[in-house]
C-alpha cells in the first residue's frame, strides 16, 4: 500500500479527534518518521475512509480494534482490516488459541502479509487489576502466558508493556514483535497508564514499536515533539 521507506519505530495513535483534525495533524507528520494508528474511536467515527485517507499521504497504518469475539468473527473481521490494506491489526489474545490460529490462517489464505498482534494485559492496568478480573498469579506471569498462547497460535507479535519485554523477547524469540504502548517522557503525565516506560527504556529493553498517543498529539507542535523523541532514540 505505502512506498515509504519508515525509519521509525514509532506509531503515533490518531485518539481524541476528529476526522479532520486527525487529518491536520497527518499532514504535519512526514511518513518516514512514523506510522499512525486508528483505533476504536477514530474508526467507530469514521469508518475505513479515514484509513484510505491516511494511506493515500503515504502512511502505514496499524488498526487497533483489539478484535475478541468467536473464531469465525474474530477472522473475518482480521481479513476485513487486511482487505483495508492496513499494515498491521490486533485482537485480543483472550479470544483464545482457536480465534488467533483462524484469523492467522485466513490471513495467510488471502495472500496478505499484514502483521497480526494480540493484546496481552492492556498498559492501563496493575497487577492490582488482575484479581478483580479472575486472574491469579502475577501480571508478569499472566502477559507471558498470553504471549507463548499467542505465539503458539502462529501470530506476529503482542501489545504489552515494555517493562515487559525484556523476558518476552527470551522467552518468545528476537523475532517475535513487541508493540509496546503507555510510552512517556518523563516530564510527561501518565494519565491513565499504569505500566509506563521511556521510549529510549522501551527500545533499549526490546521493544520493536512504539505506540505514542497523547504524549504527541497534545502537545503544542506535535511534529517537533515527535522529533524530540526521537532524539532520544539516537544511537539506538
Ligand atoms: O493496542 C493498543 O494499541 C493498546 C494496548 C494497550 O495495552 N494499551 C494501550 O494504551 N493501547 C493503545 O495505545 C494508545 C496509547 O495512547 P496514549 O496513552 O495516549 O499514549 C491508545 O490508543 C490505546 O488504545
Amino acid at each position: 500500500m505505502s512506498t515509504t521507506t519508515v525509519t521509525s519505530p514509532i506509531i503515533v495513535a490518531l485518539d481524541n479527534t476528529t476526522y479532520n483534525d486527525a487529518l491536520r495533524l497527518a499532514d504535519t507528520l512526514d511518513p518516514a518518521l512514523c506510522r499512525l494508528k486508528v483505533g476504536k474511536e477514530m474508526f467507530t467515527r469514521c469508518g475505513p475512509q479515514i484509513v484510505k485517507e491516511l494511506h493515500s499521504r503515504g502512511f502505514e497504518v496499524f488498526l487497533d480494534l483489539k478484535f475478541h469475539d468467536i473464531p469465525n468473527t474474530t477472522a473475518q473481521a482480521v481479513l476485513a482490516a487486511a482487505e483495508l490494506g492496513v499494515w498491521m491489526v490486533n485482537v485480543h489474545a483472550t479470544a483464545g488459541e482457536q480465534a488467533m490460529s483462524l484469523a492467522k490462517q485466513r490471513l495467510v489464505d488471502g495472500g496478505y502479509d499484514t502483521l497480526l498482534i494480540a493484546v496481552t494485559v492492556l498498559t492501563s492496568m496493575g497487577a492490582d487489576t488482575l484479581p478483580s478480573i479472575g486472574v491469579q498469579g502475577t501480571l508478569d506471569e499472566h502477559v507471558q502466558r498470553l504471549a507463548l498462547l499467542t505465539k503458539q497460535s502462529g501470530l506476529d507479535g503482542v501489545v504489552c508493556s515494555a517493562k515487559e519485554a525484556k523476558a518476552l523477547k527470551t522467552l518468545c524469540g528476537q523475532d517475535f514483535k513487541l508493540i509496546t504502548p503507555g510510552i512517556r517522557l518523563p516530564e510527561d503525565s501518565s494519565d491513565d497508564q499504569k505500566r509506563i516506560c521511556t521510549p529510549a527504556d522501551a527500545m533499549h529493553d526490546g521493544s520493536d514499536y512504539l505506540v505514542i498517543g497523547r504524549s504527541i498529539t497534545t502537545a503544542a507542535d506535535p511534529a517537533a515533539k515527535l522529533q524530540t523523541i526521537l532524539a532520544t532514540l539516537d544511537g539506538q
